[in-house]
């Protein structure tokens, strides 16, 4: 009836968790998702990397119990726009999140259904609340891994449709050597 408490080994430097269930997604998942699209084919064509990994250690979906994941987040960018992870709502939309950043430099954007966004910066010790109702991607604007690592409901689920068909209503790109956070030219509200 109770069940075990667990401990797990997280590698700080790599951002692994043991035991975990490892998932990986690479350019050619995210086709759609990046605003220059000519530059998302040539670089599927050219290396299709690697644009995170996350590993999960995750229960039953049953209220009140928690997952947890690191998500080891790449650097690179498509275009202009850094490397990001698809992005979601919770299938459940009023579970919230909380992200720890562990390593590398990034931020998150979060979107509200109506497409009202934030973006918060994320250096190593950031934590940031993600409220219920509230769409979050996290993009990494540095030069070497962006690691971080997430904890939230076990019911939670992932709605990722929604963002994969309007993506959010800002990007994050490097212009003149500098993160910019700009409207999205292809939102729609
Ligand atoms: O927010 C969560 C879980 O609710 C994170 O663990 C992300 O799942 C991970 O950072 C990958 O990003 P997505 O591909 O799921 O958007
Ligand atoms: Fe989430």
């Amino acid at each position: 009836m109770y069940k075990e408490p667990a401990s797990f080994k997280l590698d700080i430097e790599s951002g692994v968790i043991e035991d975990s269930k490892r998932l990986v997604r690479r350019l050619s998942d995210m086709k759609g998702y990046f605003v220059d699209e000519e530059a998302w084919k040539e670089l599927v064509e050219k290396e299709n990397p690697v644009v995170y990994e996350v590993y999960a250690v995750e229960q039953e979906e049953r209220e009140g119990d928690l997952n947890f994941a690191t998500t080891i987040l790449y650097p690179g960018k498509v275009g202009k726009e850094f490397f990001f992870t698809k992005g979601h709502f919770h299938a459940k939309p009023d579970r919230a999140e909380v992200y720890v950043a562990l390593k590398g430099r990034g931020g998150m954007l979060l979107q509200t259904p109506e497409g009202e966004a934030r973006w918060i910066p994320m250096e190593p010790g950031t934590i940031i609340y993600v409220p219920p109702y509230w769409a979050h991607r996290t993009v990494n604007t540095g030069r070497e891994p962006f690691i971080f690592l997430a904890i939230y409901p076990a019911d939670a689920g992932h709605d990722y449709g929604t963002i994969a068909k309007k993506g959010f209503s800002k990007i994050v790109i490097e212009e003149d050597g500098e993160v910019k956070v700009i409207n999205n030219p292809r939102w729609k509200a």
